[in-house]
């Protein structure tokens, strides 16, 4: 997951491969709840892990239920006929599968209870919901604005008498997710009659209602719906876990790879992409998005649990569609819209406005950052996409905390221009898919401009390691600690017996080129062994320098170095990364500071390891090493022409750091983008 405050995607060409989604969100909380109100427990496979499960996971956990989660499958001991912890302040983050289900949950078990979330759920209406629970009978209170969470289930006394002899209506027409909570609370109270449940006005969003009643009767509770009006539960139902179950991979998520085949070249040879964990009989509404992508030009197959998309028709057709029974993925036919030969509408979506963030609104004005001509309307997005290549413009995209503005967005890094595109907030897409740009950027492959690189050169000593680090920490970019690579091999040179020096410089390059060598989480794992420790002593180090003296050694390392210039971008570390590795990086610094500072800081180094060391040797060892360095034969340590040097000596590492950010802002676009 990308926690930095934007990510840069590179303009993309190409993209090829298979992705496995993760499970979908709207069965995930669903099933959760529906086990927790069964008795015994349901073994889940495949439950999405993200921030909206977590947070109804939570809930239940705090209500009694026991989670357990072992190899893949979270097993849920369920209520039954246990009662539920009486008193309770419940935190559901943004998620309005938790939210409104678990709100109709609670006033049909008796408690008290305090329901919140985040700042744009207290914001989010619920007052249908609370207006049909009430009818009923239950005692719920706003705890803010009259609507709106955060509210409070006051009924420590146990369920009132409920009003059942008549149906329990409730408005259909701001948020289906209040039918689906009544549908999957009101069997708690279907003991010895029908339960019915009549929508007023239209019910939108219906796919959703269709996969309540689907996991509903996984759970052994048969719904009649009489024609999306009238719902009933029939008296005696009791929810009875299918004892195992398994969640699909989200149809929603699946939209952004369906809309990436229907964009991206494919790349050499692949055909198209392929997703893995749902398909063309998915129980999911938003499984339709294919036949939008499909009439926008995508040419999509599938079997029961895959589909294969591939571009065909280019540039895509505009459409002009309904899109109310897929809201969440129609979102992403608004930034394919960005490659039609016209304009394209989307239609009968005012549900937009009451979600993450009023997603017409947020939709329209970050499309025309990107150089499109949007209107919008109280129901509906008109989008033209910008008439030329050379009308696309460069765009840090706002996300708004909204998840699914900021994975639509990274398609428009497909752009004819050849622009990157930023993303702020990256991490939003924690909600239903973390890893979401991981998955991405394992399926497409950067346009010309290539993979950016940020290349840290300078001696021993400069900080250099350390400011790379962090660098790469706030772009989200990769780590090339190349010093590592020449320690790694002086040490599995020395364990295998070699003396370093030219007489076993092939034998040495052989060990370079084959030893299995891994960056994990920053450590230094050399042979699956953890290495970090053994390889910054000064040994080492004098050892690298040695090793790395060899031409034999920096051949055979040169293409494990090139292998590290992959999506979204790399910050290299070392001595000959912008001469040699990669001469062509668009940004190059050569990091330098006195030898007096170098080797005061060595020394504080080792004072913090416990190693008292004097000055004036350290000094010295680092002179040599200097001069070593930068007198080799291949390779010599020295900064390129086009380097912009930063001697840090009177700099701290922070300062530093933000030297080379403001650096690196400098050649972005987006800035100059948004001034003009
Ligand atoms: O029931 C569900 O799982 C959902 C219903 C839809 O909401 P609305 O019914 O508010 O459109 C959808 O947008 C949401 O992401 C999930
Ligand atoms: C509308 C959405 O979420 P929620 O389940 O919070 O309504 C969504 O995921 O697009």
């Amino acid at each position: 997951m990308y926690s930095t405050a934007f990510l840069d995607i590179p303009a993309l060409a190409s993209a090829g491969g298979s992705v496995q989604l993760p499970g979908s969100k709207s069965i995930s909380n669903r099933v959760l709840l529906l086990a927790a109100l069964s008795s015994g427990t349901t073994a889940v496979h495949d439950l999405l892990d993200s921030d909206d499960t977590r947070v109804m996971l939570d809930a239940l956990r705090a209500l009694g239920c026991q989670v357990a989660l072992a190899e893949g499958t979270t097993r849920i001991t369920g209520l039954g006929d246990a009662r539920p912890a009486a008193a309770l302040s419940l935190f559901m983050g943004n998620a309005g599968t938790a939210m409104r289900p678990l709100t109709a949950a609670l006033a049909l078990l008796g408690g008290d209870y305090t329901l919140d979330g985040v700042a744009r759920m207290r914001e989010r209406p619920i007052g249908d919901l609370v207006d049909a629970l009430r009818q009923l009978g239950c005692h719920i209170d706003y705890l803010g604005t009259e609507g709106f969470p955060p509210l409070r289930i006051a009924q420590g006394a146990g369920v009132p008498a409920l009003a059942l002899d008549r149906p329990v209506r409730v408005r259909g027409d701001v948020s289906s997710q209040f039918l689906t909570a009544l549908l999957m609370a009101l069997p708690l109270a279907a003991k010895s009659q029908d339960v019915v449940i009549e929508v007023v006005g239209e019910l939108i969003s219906k796919p959703y209602i269709a996969i309540t009643l689907a996991l509903l009767a996984r759970f052994g509770i048969a719904v009649t719906n009489e024609n999306w009006q009238r719902f009933r539960i029939p008296a005696g139902s009791r929810y009875q876990s299918p004892g195992s179950i398994h969640v699909e991979a989200d149809a929603s998520s699946a939209s952004y790879f369906i809309a990436l085949g229907a964009i991206a070249a494919s790349a050499r040879g692949q055909k198209g992409i392929e997703i893995h964990g749902v398909g063309l009989n998915s129980i999911q509404g938003d499984i339709r998005f294919i036949e939008a992508a499909q009439a926008m030009g995508a040419q999509v197959s599938g079997g029961p649990n895959w589909l294969r998309v591939e571009r065909s028709t280019w540039p895509l057709k505009a459409i002009d569609l309904d899109c109310n029974h897929i809201p969440d993925a129609a979102m992403t036919l608004a930034v394919m819209a960005l490659y039609a030969d016209g304009t394209t509408v989307l239609r009968n979506i005012a549900s937009w406005r009451v979600k993450e963030t009023d997603r017409i609104a947020a939709m329209a004005t970050e499309l025309r950052k990107l150089g499109a001509t949007t209107e919008e309307g109280p129901d509906f997005l008109r989008i033209t996409p910008p008439a030329t290549a050379q009308a696309w413009r460069a765009a840090s995209i706002h996300t708004y905390d909204d998840h699914r503005v900021a994975m639509c967005f990274s398609l428009a890094a497909f752009n004819p221009a050849g622009l990157p595109v930023r993303i702020e907030d990256p991490r939003c897409v924690a909600k239903t898919f973390p890893d979401y740009f991981e998955t991405l950027f394992a399926v497409v492959q950067p346009a010309s401009t290539g993979v950016p690189v940020i290349c840290i050169d300078g001696p021993t000593a400069s900080g250099k390691g350390t400011v790379a680090a962090k660098v790469a920490q706030a772009l989200g970019y990769h780590l090339l600690d190349s010093g590592s690579i020449y320690r790694a091999t002086g040490l599995a040179a020395r364990q295998a017996g070699l003396a370093i020096g030219a007489e076993h410089a092939e034998a040495i390059a052989d060990l370079a080129r084959t030893m299995a060598l891994r960056f994990d989480a920053g450590r230094v794992l050399l042979a699956g062994v953890d290495v970090s420790d053994a390889i910054r002593t000064e040994q080492a180090g004098m050892d690298a320098s040695l090793v790395s003296a060899l031409p034999q050694v920096r051949t055979a390392v040169v293409a494990l170095q090139l292998g590290f210039r992959t999506l979204p971008g790399l910050v290299a570390d070392g001595r000959d990364m912008g001469t040699v590795i990669f001469p062509a990086a668009p940004l190059k610094v050569y990091l330098t500071a006195s030898a007096a500072c170098r080797a005061e800081r060595r020394r504080q180094q080792l004072l913090a390891r416990g190693i008292n060391a004097k000055i004036a040797d350290l000094r010295a060892d680092l002179e040599a090493r200097d001069a070593r360095d930068m007198n080799r034969s291949v390779a010599p340590l020295k900064s390129a022409q086009d380097a912009l040097l930063l001697d840090n000596s009177e700099l701290t590492i922070e300062q530093a750091v933000a030297q080379v950010l403001a650096w690196w802002q400098q050649r972005q676009p987006f800035a100059r983008s948004a001034a003009g």
